[in-house]
């Protein structure tokens, strides 16, 4: 997967870029542990749109409130090691404000995905099961 090929020069071929992008998505999936967990709630999500029987413009939200989580835990996870290299176990304010602030876009993307979720899967699921409100 290339996670320990040493290379620091530039990738040669599409081939080699796409090995470092699959190990970084590897290391992602791997190493953190919030990622998983909205892996698992993204899948979650996919199987209850597929048994509610969304509609296209449903789907495209669910898409989006996914890859908004998706890409802020990308962003966080890319900060925290650049902080790391910077400046390895030492306490700095910079260093808290930036993994903070990075952290910070992960909660906020998730608070919108609870809200796109809440929004299409409620009056969905009151659908379903016929409740009158
Ligand atoms: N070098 C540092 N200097 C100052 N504060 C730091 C430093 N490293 C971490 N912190 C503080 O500790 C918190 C947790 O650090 P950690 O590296 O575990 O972040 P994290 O991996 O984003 O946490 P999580 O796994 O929950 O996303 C940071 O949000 C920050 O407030």
């Amino acid at each position: 997967m290339g996670l320990n090929d040493k290379q620091v020069n530039k990738n040669r071929n599409f081939l080699q870029s796409l090995t470092h992008a699959l190990s970084g998505v590897y290391s992602l999936v791997s190493t953190e542990r919030n990622f998983r967990k909205h892996i698992i709630l993204a899948a979650l999500a996919i199987i209850m749109g597929i048994w509610l029987r969304l509609n296209t413009n449903e789907w495209l939200w669910i898409t989006l409130a996914i890859f908004v989580v998706v890409v802020a835990e990308v962003l966080n996870t890319v900060v925290e090691s650049i902080v790391d290299l910077i400046v390895g176990y030492h306490y700095h304010d910079e260093a808290k404000k930036a993994k903070d602030v990075a952290a910070g876009g992960v909660l906020i993307a998730a608070i919108f995905a609870l809200v796109i979720g809440c929004l299409i899967f409620v009056p969905e699921l009151i659908q379903k099961f016929n409740v009158h409100l």
